[in-house]
């Protein structure tokens, strides 16, 4: 039996970058010989093990027969006789495909150091089309590894034409689907999986309302970059420098101006009610990716409140203290937070304004601190009752932002 370090931890290393998950592959044993030292199985369709001791993952050197569509379709062979090679060869990039045995010796039968070099993302061989996920994955890595200069090489572009004309996304479960781009929301440079999407026509194909933007004019005035998918790929941008990470910001930022693509053509470039345009949009997006609730909450709300957010200086006091009920600001300061960062980030998501202040984010969090200060203790100790307790409290409210805008001018 003979142990190599794969994947991720192998490419991360000659990166130079933090190492999270050490992946072996295990070459010429049987699953018996792995329980009989302690390793203890995972899953039960997966010839994968985690050591007694570390928990790492130890995989069976495994080759992968397509049976079917999407994720579904796999069926795992691995027996001892499968080779080191023949397992890097079924796997997805060659960046992905470099193996070290234990003495720090590296195995590259892909050319994978030599793709880490010049900064290329290239699939490993045509098998790469037997999991559609790769697709996204290409895109993801693509956003992570951008800031270094990479990009996904020719072939590999072609080799996703291909996959998408053949109707492979078509068979991709939401569930995969939304856990790819979540991931990719969390990157430094979620730009580029848009990109990569765009480029291979998977964009159209499961972001439609995403796809839809591109080519949609807005105001040069304000936006003078124009195009709204070129907007939209930059508050992206900015929000991942903004919350680093933060893949609920990044939900917010790819969708807040969904509305843009619905404005009626006589109306372009402006683009007058597309606050209200893309919640409908946005909640097909989100049906159909199955997000979680609080994604699609927040991202409603940036949707719906984002240019009240940019003209929060501007609104009536008791306009703000509305604005921040319906955040469940009051409640849920972090709230409040991520709702700033993703109307920061499309602040800043436009050529020549990447960084422009935002005095809004602090007064909104001002005028939700005095707002939050009012508590109803002393209403009920006058002898309120019911709902005029609850009157009573946002007029008090309304009169500690008033102050509080008072005070600071
Ligand atoms: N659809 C997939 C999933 C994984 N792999 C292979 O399995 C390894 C481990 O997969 P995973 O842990 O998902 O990715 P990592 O490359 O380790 O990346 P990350 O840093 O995101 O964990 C990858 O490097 C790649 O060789 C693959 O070929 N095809």
């Amino acid at each position: 039996m003979r142990i190599y370090l794969v994947g991720g931890a192998v490419r991360d290393k000659l990166l130079g970058r933090p190492v999270v998950d050490h992946d072996h592959v295990v070459v010429g044993a049987r699953p018996d010989e792995l329980l009989a030292q302690g390793y203890r199985p995972v899953g039960k369709d997966f010839p994968v093990f985690l050591h007694p001791d570390t928990g790492e993952e130890y995989a069976l050197a495994r080759t992968e027969r397509k049976t079917g569509h999407g994720y579904h379709g796999f069926a795992f062979h691995a027996d001892p006789a499968v080779t080191l090679e023949q397992d890097l060869a079924r796997r997805d990039l060659t960046i992905n495909a470099i193996a070290e045995d234990e003495h720090g010796v590296l195995i590259d039968p892909f050319g994978g150091v030599r793709d880490l070099e010049a900064r290329v993302l290239r699939h490993v061989s045509p098998a790469f089309v037997e999991d559609p996920v790769r697709l996204l994955r290409v895109a993801r890595f693509a956003a992570r590894f951008a800031p270094l200069g990479f990009s996904v090489a020719d072939e590999t572009m072609a080799l996703l034409r291909h996959m998408v004309a053949a109707g492979e996304v078509d068979h991709l479960v939401p569930e995969r689907v939304w856990a790819e781009t979540r991931k990719a929301l969390g990157e430094a440079q979620p730009s580029a999986f848009l990109r990569v999407l765009r480029g291979c026509g998977a964009l159209r194909a499961l972001f439609p309302e995403v796809d839809a933007l591109y080519g949609i004019p807005q105001r040069a005035e304000f936006h003078p970059e124009i195009d709204t998918g070129v907007h939209v790929e930059m508050v992206l941008d900015a929000a991942a420098g903004i919350a680093p990470g933060d893949d609920l910001v990044g939900f917010c930022a790819l969708t807040h101006d969904l509305g843009k693509a619905l404005t009626p053509v006589d109306e372009l470039p402006r683009h007058v009610m597309h606050e209200q345009r893309g919640v409908a949009p946005l909640r097909a997006l989100a049906t159909r990716l199955k997000v979680p609730t609080e994604h699609a909450v927040l991202a409603e709300l940036v949707c719906r409140e984002h240019l009240n957010a940019h003209r929060a200086l501007e609104l009536k006091p008791a306009t703000v203290l509305k604005l921040l009920t319906a955040l469940d600001a009051l409640r849920r300061p972090e709230r409040l937070e991520s709702f700033l960062a993703a109307c920061l980030a499309d602040k800043r998501g436009r050529l020549g304004h990447e960084h422009d202040d935002y005095p809004q984010a602090d007064y909104l969090r001002r005028a939700r601190g005095a707002a939050a200060a009012v508590v109803a203790a002393p209403f009920v100790a006058q002898g309120l009752q019911g709902p005029a307790i609850g009157a009573a409290m946002e007029r008090a409210r309304v009169a500690a932002i008033v102050e509080m805008k008072l005070c600071n001018i």
